[in-house]
Parts: structure tokens; sequence; C-alpha cells
């Protein structure tokens, strides 16, 4: 079974807020926020919760844009992560243990940091285009091969 993660890209006008990971699976790295869902709730309320607990913001409007499936050599599980975007939150923007925020302009977004597979499907997200990839990774920083479809629907 397929192991299902959320992602949560907050957005201010021109503005992302990103997270540094400083802890587990990729840490290093600038990210949106999210983690795994629990058995006992939805996928959706998986990516609030994490919301909030990574960066501080709540929102009860977020938009599903983008379900990613990564593979990684030597590793039978997949992971399913389901992406999501808002620009309407309340709450203050706090550093949690998990992550340390901070907003780019989307002009400048530091995919040098970021996952590889970022660089790839990001610019679809910011162009307002939902989005269905498929990676396979050896180790974290080298991608394979991949598949990235342009969708109406998730
Ligand atoms: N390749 C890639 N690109 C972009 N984003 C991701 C990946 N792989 C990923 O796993 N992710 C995202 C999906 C999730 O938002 C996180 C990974 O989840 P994680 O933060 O480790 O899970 P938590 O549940 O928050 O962690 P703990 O609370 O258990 O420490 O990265
Ligand atoms: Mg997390
Ligand atoms: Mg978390």
């Amino acid at each position: 079974m397929n192991k299902i993660l959320t992602l949560v890209l907050v957005r201010d006008g021109k503005r992302i807020l990103l997270g540094m990971k400083k802890r587990g699976f990729g840490e290093g790295r600038w990210n949106g926020f999210g983690g795994k869902v629990e058995k006992q709730e939805t996928i959706i309320d998986g990516a609030k919760r994490e919301l909030r607990e990574e960066c501080g913001l709540v929102s009860n409007i977020l938009e599903k844009i983008g379900l990613l499936k990564f593979e990684f050599v030597g590793d039978p599980q997949l992971l399913e992560v389901h992406v999501f975007t808002t620009e309407q939150f309340t709450g203050a923007v706090e550093e949690s243990s998990e992550m340390r925020p901070e907003w780019f302009d989307t002009t400048n977004i530091p995919f040098d940091k970021m996952w590889p597979d970022d660089k790839l499907w990001f610019p679809l997200y910011l162009k307002g285009q939902k989005f269905s990839g498929y990676f396979l990774f050896q180790g974290h920083d080298n991608i394979l091969k991949y598949t990235l479809d342009e969708v109406d629907d998730l």
C-alpha cells in the first residue's frame, strides 16, 4: 500500500511560504508544509493539521493542485503526495521543531536547495495548472525517470 502524505504551498500574492526542514526526511531542503496522513483523518484534514503544526498558519480553504508519486530504487513502498495550495489563512507564521518558515518571491524560489522534482512541477503550479507526476529516484538526489502530466481534475 502507498504511504499517503500531504504538501501545502501557501501563497500571498507574488510570495510563497516555504520551510527549511530541520529534521527527518528531506532535512536541509526548502519545501512546503506537510507530512504523513494519520489513520483516523482525511487527507485534507491531515494537510490542515500539518500546516498548523509546522508553521502556525490555519487554513480551511485548501485547493488540491497536484498528485505526486515517488518511488525509490530498492524500496517497494511508493510515496503518494497530495499537493494543496491556499491564499486564505489566519494566524502568525512561526518556526516549529520541524520547519523554519521564510517567504520567497515566486521569481526567486531556491530550487537548488529543494527536492529535485520541484523545479519540474513548480512552473505548472505557478501558472495555475493542476498536475500529476511520477518520479523514480536513486537516493535522494537523482531522478532516473519521470512522467509529469497536466490534468483537469484530481
Ligand atoms: N520529492 C519530493 N518533493 C517534494 N516534496 C516531497 C518530496 N518527497 C516528500 O516526502 N515530500 C514532502 C511530502 C511531505 O510534505 C514531506 C515529508 O513528510 P514528513 O515531513 O517527513 O512527515 P511528517 O509527518 O511531517 O513528519 P514527522 O512529524 O513524523 O516527523 O515532504
Ligand atoms: Mg512534515
Ligand atoms: Mg509534520
